[in-house]
């Protein structure tokens, strides 16, 4: 173990992630009513150039008349390579209020450009007084940002999750596909004239969770394009949930539920998760560092794998 402690990321719910277009009003009260630990009003890719003044207006008076219960609100701000970004983030500050809870920065491809948007922030909050620090969530979605991750992980206190954005990322890799996550028709390997398909967004996701939870913040699955094929998504959301991540997002209602299921712990393995903690008990009671669970080894480290099970659990019923 490192003389240097593991931070804890924020204790909130970050199962899924619903997102919806600046542009498009009628969806708000939607977004509120659903099921999603976290609302993402979209100012970014999702709304066309002409848009962007109506969307942002949209969503200031958005954040206070809709009652947007216990969720998270965030609103993803452009880019930092668009003539739009200061304007987001004067315009949310000065007139928003305090309901908003965090901005999302997409595109981010290092540290300094995080620290940007922070002096800004942090400017227009001590000018205006405004009591809830806001949070920020990044989007790692080039290669400059997966270069980085690691630094972009430890930018600034106000970080709190981090996603991986498939679309942009592919992009900028120069990736063959117009696929937004999931499997890749082309990406298999070779055996006895079997294919076998591999997982072309696993060391990214993995380059994350790692940066993440070195720094004490939240990784998160961005989207899955298809939203007609709940298997796929379901079979993504379980890879990241076993790689460390929290959560997933959502770019359409129907994979709200997928997500809150799949990031939700199953009671089965809550319980095994509590068992072992047990068994661990009586074998320290006993003075032994490990012992024998289900025919297989437990020992001090799978007190920790079952603490995160349990604490997932604990999360999720404190609501
Ligand atoms: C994708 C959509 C444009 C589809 O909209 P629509 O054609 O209206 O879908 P449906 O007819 O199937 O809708 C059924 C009902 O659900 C409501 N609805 C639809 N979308 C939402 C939503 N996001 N939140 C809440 N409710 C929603 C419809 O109004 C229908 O309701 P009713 O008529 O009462 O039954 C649309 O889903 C959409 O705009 N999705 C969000 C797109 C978005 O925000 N994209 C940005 C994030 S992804 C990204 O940016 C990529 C990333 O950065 C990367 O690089 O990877
Ligand atoms: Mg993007």
């Amino acid at each position: 173990m490192s003389f240097r402690l593991q931070p804890v990321p924020p204790a909130r719910l970050n199962r899924c992630q619903l997102f919806g277009p600046g542009s498009n009003t009628k969806l708000f009260a939607k977004m509120a009513a659903s099921a999603a630990d976290v609302i993402n009003l979209d100012l970014e890719d999702s709304v066309a150039p002409t848009d962007k003044d109506a969307a942002r207006a949209n969503v200031i008076e958005a954040i206070g008349a809709v009652d947007w219960g216990r969720k998270t609100l965030s609103v993803r701000i452009n880019g930092l390579d668009t003539p739009f970004w200061y304007r987001d983030v004067v315009d949310l500050l000065e007139q928003a209020g305090d309901r908003l809870d965090a901005i999302m920065i997409p595109k981010v491809g290092c540290a300094a450009d995080v620290y940007a948007v922070d002096a800004l922030v942090t400017s227009i909050e001590r000018a205006k007084g405004r009591s809830k620090p806001l949070k920020f969530e990044v989007i790692i979605e080039s290669a400059a940002g997966i270069a980085h991750v690691e630094e972009i992980a430890a930018s600034s206190p106000r970080l709190e999750a981090m996603s991986l954005g498939a679309a942009d990322f592919a992009a900028s890799m120069g990736m063959q596909t117009t696929g937004i996550g999931g499997t890749q028709e082309d990406y298999y390997m070779l055996r006895e004239g079997q294919k076998y398909w591999s997982d072309p967004w696993h060391w990214a996701q993995t380059a994350i969770v790692a940066a993440c939870r070195t720094h004490g913040v939240l990784p998160v699955d961005g989207p899955f394009g298809d939203f007609s094929d709940d298997d796929g998504f379901r079979a993504q959301s379980l890879r990241s949930a076993t790689l460390g991540m929290v959560g997933k997002w959502a770019i359409h209602p129907k994979q709200i539920a997928l997500a809150n299921e799949v990031f939700t712990p199953p009671e089965a393995k809550v319980a095994e998760a509590r068992e072992i903690l047990a068994a661990m008990e009586e074998a320290k009671r006993t003075g032994a560092g490990a012992t024998v669970y289900k025919g297989r080894l437990v020992d001090i480290a799978s007190i920790k794998q079952a603490e995160v099970i349990v604490k997932q659990s604990e999360l999720i019923a404190a609501g």
